[in-house]
C-alpha cells in the first residue's frame, strides 16, 4: 500500500481538469448572419456571410475604438488593443445562441454534466471588428458580477487571415484560427469559443480582411440550482478520497485538508464589520467566521474546484473557503474570513498603535479573527492543515497597503483562496451536518 503522503499526492493529481476553453464550428444559415447596426438615426444592414470588403470597411468605420478593463476602468490604448466595437444597444442580429444550441454545449463541456446540467445564460455584450493590423494583447476578462463565469466569442464567416484567438492556461496553449476554420468548411459556418474568465487569451494581429466577432458574457442563472453540477471525471477523485478516509491510520484524530483553488474568482474587499460595536463598547472578541462573500462563492465554483466541493459533500465532509494571506517579509501565512480592505481607515489601532503596525499578520488576527497557519518561521500555529494542492502562482493576488512601523512605508502582501476540508476522527469521519 503506498504511503499516506503518496496517496494525498495522488488525490491532488485527480483534480486535473478538462481544458478550460473549448471551441468549434457551427453551421449557420445566411439569414443568421444578417446584421443591423447604427448608433443614431438610420440603421444599416449587412450580411456577414456575403459582405464585401468595402461594406465591412463601412461597418468598421462606424465602430468606436475598443477599450479594455484595467483596474476597474475602461481604458483605450492602441498598443494593447486595436479594434472597433459596437455596444449591444447599437446592433442586432437574428443569430441566437440559445436557438443554436450553444448553451447546452457549453454547460456540457465546461461543466462536464452527465446527469444534471448547470443552468446558464449568455448575455450579449459587444460586437468587435478587427481590420488589418488589429489585435488584442493577452488579458483576462473582467467578470461583470459574481455569477459571471466566462465568455463566449462567435466569429462570423467574413474572409480574414490572422486574428487567431489564442488561449493560455497552466502552461498549455490552444489556438482558434477562425479565418482558416471558416474557409475549410463546405457549409457556411461560424466559429465559437467558450472559456472561463480567468483563462488568458489574446487576438493575434489580423493580416488580411476583417474579423467580426460578437461576444457574450456567460452567467450561472440561479445559485440554488448550481449545486447540482456533476463532473464526469469525479470518480477517480471520489475513490481516492473515500480510500483515504476509510484508512484508520490516516488522520486518526481528525484534521483539516487544504486545497488551493485552481481558478480565480472576483471578490470584493470587505471592511471591518464590528466598527459600530467597537465605537460603543470597545473591540469585541473577533472570532474566525467565513464572511458572506466566501459563503456565497461556494455556489459558483468552477471546474475542478466545483468537483472537489461536490465530492466532499457526497462524502459528508464539511468544507469552507478561506483567504490565505502571506506576508512576504515574515514567510508566514494567516487564514482570513474575507478579503480585507487594507486601506480601511478603521480599525486603526493595534493595542494602542496607529494603523497596521509592522506585523500585518498580527493585525489580521487581532481585527479579523485570522488564524496563523503552520509555517517555518517560528510563529505558533493556531490551526493544523495538511496541504494537498497549492493554487497556481497566477492566482496569488497582490495587495498593497501602508505599513506603519517606525515610519510609514508601502508594503504588499499576497492572498489566495483555499478550500479546507474538515475530516472527523477515525470511525467518525463525517463532519457535515445534514
Ligand atoms: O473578439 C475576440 O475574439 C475576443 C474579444 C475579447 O477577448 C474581449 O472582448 O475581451
Ligand atoms: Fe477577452
Amino acid at each position: 500500500m503506498p504511503s499516506i503522503e503518496a496517496r494525498l499526492k495522488t488525490l491532488g493529481s485527480y483534480l486535473v481538469e478538462r481544458p478550460p476553453v473549448f471551441f468549434g464550428t457551427l453551421p449557420v444559415s445566411p439569414d443568421k448572419c444578417e446584421l443591423f447596426y447604427g448608433k443614431q438615426g438610420a440603421v444599416r444592414r449587412l450580411n456577414l456571410a456575403t459582405a464585401s470588403q468595402d461594406e465591412l470597411k463601412v461597418l468598421s468605420d462606424s465602430c468606436d475604438k475598443a477599450t479594455f478593463g484595467l483596474a476597474q476602468e475602461d481604458v483605450h490604448d492602441e498598443s494593447y488593443r486595436k479594434a472597433g466595437k459596437l455596444d449591444n444597444a447599437d446592433f442586432a442580429m437574428h443569430f441566437n445562441v440559445v436557438e443554436a444550441g450553444l448553451l447546452e454545449v457549453i454547460s456540457d463541456e465546461l461543466f462536464e454534466g452527465k446527469k444534471k446540467k448547470a443552468p446558464i445564460c449568455a448575455e450579449l455584450y459587444k460586437l468587435n471588428v478587427y481590420g488589418e493590423g488589429s489585435f488584442f494583447k493577452p488579458h483576462l476578462d473582467t467578470p461583470r458580477g459574481k455569477t459571471m463565469f466566462g465568455s463566449l466569442v462567435i466569429t462570423f464567416p467574413t474572409k480574414h487571415e490572422g486574428g487567431v484567438l489564442t488561449f493560455r492556461h497552466e502552461g498549455k496553449e490552444w489556438s482558434v484560427d477562425s479565418g482558416k476554420l471558416c474557409a475549410e468548411k463546405e457549409e457556411l459556418s461560424a466559429v465559437y469559443a467558450a472559456f472561463y474568465s480567468d483563462v488568458e487569451h489574446e487576438v493575434l494581429p489580423v493580416r488580411k480582411g476583417y474579423r467580426v466577432t460578437v461576444t457574450y458574457n456567460l452567467y450561472f442563472e440561479s445559485p440554488k440550482q448550481v449545486g447540482n453540477r456533476i463532473h464526469a471525471d469525479g470518480s477517480a477523485l471520489r475513490a481516492a478520497f473515500a480510500d483515504l478516509i476509510e484508512d484508520t491510520t490516516f488522520m486518526s484524530n481528525g484534521g483539516c485538508l487544504g486545497f488551493g483553488l485552481r481558478h480565480q474568482y472576483p471578490l470584493n474587499k470587505s471592511q471591518y464589520i464590528a466598527r459600530d460595536h467597537e465605537r460603543r463598547w470597545g473591540r469585541p472578541e473577533v472570532k474566525y467566521v467565513p464572511g458572506p462573500e466566501l459563503r456565497a462563492l461556494e455556489q459558483y465554483l468552477k471546474g475542478g474546484d466545483a468537483l472537489l466541493k461536490q465530492v466532499c459533500d457526497e462524502l459528508k465532509l464539511k468544507t469552507s473557503l478561506g483567504i490565505v494571506y502571506r506576508d512576504p517579509n515574515e514567510q508566514v501565512e494567516v487564514l482570513c474570513p474575507q478579503v480585507v480592505d487594507l486601506d480601511d481607515p478603521e480599525p486603526r489601532t493595534l493595542e494602542g498603535e496607529d494603523c497596521i503596525h509592522d506585523s500585518l499578520i498580527h493585525w489580521l488576527c487581532y481585527w479579523y479573527g485570522g488564524k496563523v497557519l503552520p509555517n517555518r518561521d517560528g510563529w505558533d500555529s493556531e490551526m493544523e492543515v495538511e496541504w494537498v494542492t497549492d493554487s497556481p502562482k497566477v492566482n496569488a493576488v497582490r495587495q498593497k497597503y501602508m505599513a506603519y512601523g517606525n515610519e510609514p512605508q508601502k508594503a504588499y502582501t499576497y492572498f489566495r483562496i483555499c478550500l479546507f476540508v474538515t475530516v472527523g476522527p477515525e470511525g467518525l469521519r463525517e463532519t457535515l451536518d445534514d
